[in-house]
């Protein structure tokens, strides 16, 4: 009975279907409205379900949905003991597989005695011309069907179930994971291809950085402020989102530090390449592209921008010459530059514009070698909140070093190196090398002492370039100095002052001496010009007068002669 029922519906339904196909095709356009509303009815009628789609990209910026995440995450618990045709997934800690189900399989769910099943359906473009990207126009979505009497529970409390749960699924089954952004060039509108990731495994934490206990305390406190900070953000009006300028010399622990706080928050990394970011507004997507819980870090970020905000040009100009000899050299500097207009501006608006808010919860970290290289725009606070310098390594961070590479916590040798960490300057990178054991049979001790040869074989050379910097300078002082003198013989002195302005003096006033020499020559008369005026206040000249009455008296006698 039941079976010739459901049999008889479906060939109405196809018939339905059928006569509506037929009417779209053929009836104008007004009609079809009508026509439409009504069929939808009938169906509705003998087809008492109700299907809500939830797409994997929700916007223009093909962000991938939330929801959808959480959906997929928690049928993935259901599926797992439900659906036949099952996808593995990431792998966690390469612990535990994460499954989940297939393209357009179905899994059935029961929530509060009520029956409803999801189809996750994949859709693929009829690709009209060739591309790289064969799969580029896929398009996924979750598929929910219930009936219709169910619409309330459903909507109202079933899908806020679905989403709850799932979140929590997906923090607890998250493997971290750290990206880095794709060469503009590679990205395609229809994927996700802003990003690339592989798993964030990086073992570094705050108990294994070696740096003065007090800073690293603080830092801590900073971050479990901020991820405790919801309200408080709001409160103050500011957008969730945090920024570190951690600087200091190579091997200081820069890097790591940024490790250690992924590790610390469980914040997923965003490790961002400037060079790869066409222009300002790739570099907003690549921001709109970064979900809350992350860090973002630009490594390096002197050499990403120069202080005008322009990028760098390495090039020089001889290398330009031989670039346009080389065309294929030229091609890629052509398309290189096509690539590089991320501008300072475009660099603070990322950090701190009005887009920066989309997400929330985010960290930015810049690392540099040279803080004072970096624009004081883009390291004020508020921007980069906190400044943190990892510096040589002191006696404390040492402790930290011999506890995490030796198992030390105290030595008769460490006063030694106490001393010697005071006089010279070495990174933590350095210290950490000669701790290291070389091989399974060095003990603690020998890795001491070989610390202790480094650290004075580095005070050493530091005192012997000192003493050659200071004799290059007091050579180059003296050199200046003897210069100085020869020029001084050569040359007369500033000659004379006129109006209390300095005139003519060596080598001008030189060859102004053999030109009128010359001109004595050829010309053997004299001049002496006689100003009417003197000076600014316009006062007559009284030679001038004089002179003026003499030669009138001159002319009269002259004329009456
Ligand atoms: N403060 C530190 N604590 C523990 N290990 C450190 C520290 N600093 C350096 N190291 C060790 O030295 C190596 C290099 O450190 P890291 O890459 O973090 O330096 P950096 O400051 O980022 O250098 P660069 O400026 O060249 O990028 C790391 O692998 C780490 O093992
Ligand atoms: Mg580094």
């Amino acid at each position: 009975m039941m079976g010739e029922m459901w049999a008889q519906m479906g060939s109405v339904i196809a018939s339905v279907m059928f006569v509506n196909a037929i009417v779209q095709q053929y009836l104008p356009p007004h009609l079809r409205y009508h026509v439409g509303r009504y069929t939808q009815k009938l169906v509705g009628f003998v087809y008492p379900y109700i299907q809500i789609i939830f797409d994997e990209f929700t916007n223009d910026f093909r962000k991938r949905s939330e929801i959808y995440s959480a959906i997929q995450s928690y049928l993935s618990a259901k599926s797992s003991t439900r659906a036949k045709r099952l996808k593995a997934h990431d792998v966690k800690d390469s612990k535990s597989l994460v499954l989940g189900m297939d393209d357009n399989e179905e899994v059935t769910d029961e929530f509060q005695g009520v029956k409803l099943s999801w189809v996750l359906r994949k859709q693929t473009a009829n690709q009209t011309s060739f591309s790289f990207y064969p799969q580029s126009d896929e398009k996924k979505h979750y598929r929910l069907t219930f009936h219709r009497r169910h619409r309330d529970i459903i909507t109202r409390s079933y899908l806020h179930h679905v989403i709850k749960e799932g979140k929590a699924l997906l923090v607890s089954n998250r493997q971290r994971k750290l990206y880095i952004n794709n060469p503009t060039q590679d990205w395609h509108p229809y994927r996700e291809t802003k990003w690339s990731h592989v798993a964030f495994e990086h073992p570094a934490s705050f108990e294994t950085l070696a740096m003065d206990p007090k800073k690293k305390e603080e830092i801590i406190s900073d971050l479990i402020k901020f991820r405790k900070g919801k309200e408080y953000y709001e409160k103050i009006g500011k957008p969730w989102k945090r920024g570190y300028l951690l600087y200091g010399p190579p091997g200081t622990g820069k890097s790591t530090m940024v490790a250690a706080m992924s590790n610390f928050m469980d914040y997923d990394v965003y490790d961002l390449e400037l060079t790869t970011v066409k222009d300002n507004t790739d570099l907003r997507k690549l921001l709109i592209d970064t979900p809350s819980k992350s860090i973002i870090v630009i490594e390096d970020i002197d050499c990403s921008l120069d202080l005008t905000g322009q990028r760098k040009k390495k090039e020089k100009d001889e290398e330009d010459k031989e670039e346009n000899k080389d065309p294929v050299r030229k091609m890629r500097k052509d398309q290189e530059n096509t690539q590089s207009k991320v501008t300072l501006s475009g660099l603070l608006n990322f950090i701190d514009g009005i887009w920066s808010a989309c997400g929330g919860e985010r960290l930015i970290v810049f690392t540099t070698n040279y803080v004072e290289k970096l624009d004081p725009a883009l390291i004020r606070r508020g921007r980069m909140d906190k400044h943190i310098e990892l510096s040589y390594c002191c006696f404390e961070a040492f402790k930290v070093l011999a506890r995490n590479y030796l198992d030390l916590d105290s030595h008769e040798l460490f006063e030694t190196i106490a001393r010697l960490l005071g006089e010279t300057n070495m990174t933590p990178a350095d210290v950490a090398e000669n701790l290291m054991p070389k091989s399974v049979r060095q003990d603690a001790e020998s890795c001491l002492k070989n610390l202790i040869e480094a650290l004075e074989a580095a005070k050493e050379e530091a005192r012997v370039k000192a003493e050659e910097e200071a004799k290059s300078k007091a050579e180059e002082e003296a050199k200046l100095k003897v210069e100085k003198e020869e020029k001084e013989k050569d040359l007369p002195k500033v000659e004379e002052k006129c109006n209390g302005k300095q005139v003519e003096t060596g080598e001008e006033n030189r060859t102004k001496k053999y030109s009128q020499r010359l001109e004595g020559f050829v010309y053997p008369y004299i001049q002496i010009t006689f100003d009417e005026f003197i000076g600014e206040r316009l006062k007559r000249n009284e030679p001038y007068s004089s002179i003026e009455k003499y030669l009138s008296s001159k002319s009269l006698r002259k004329q009456s002669a």
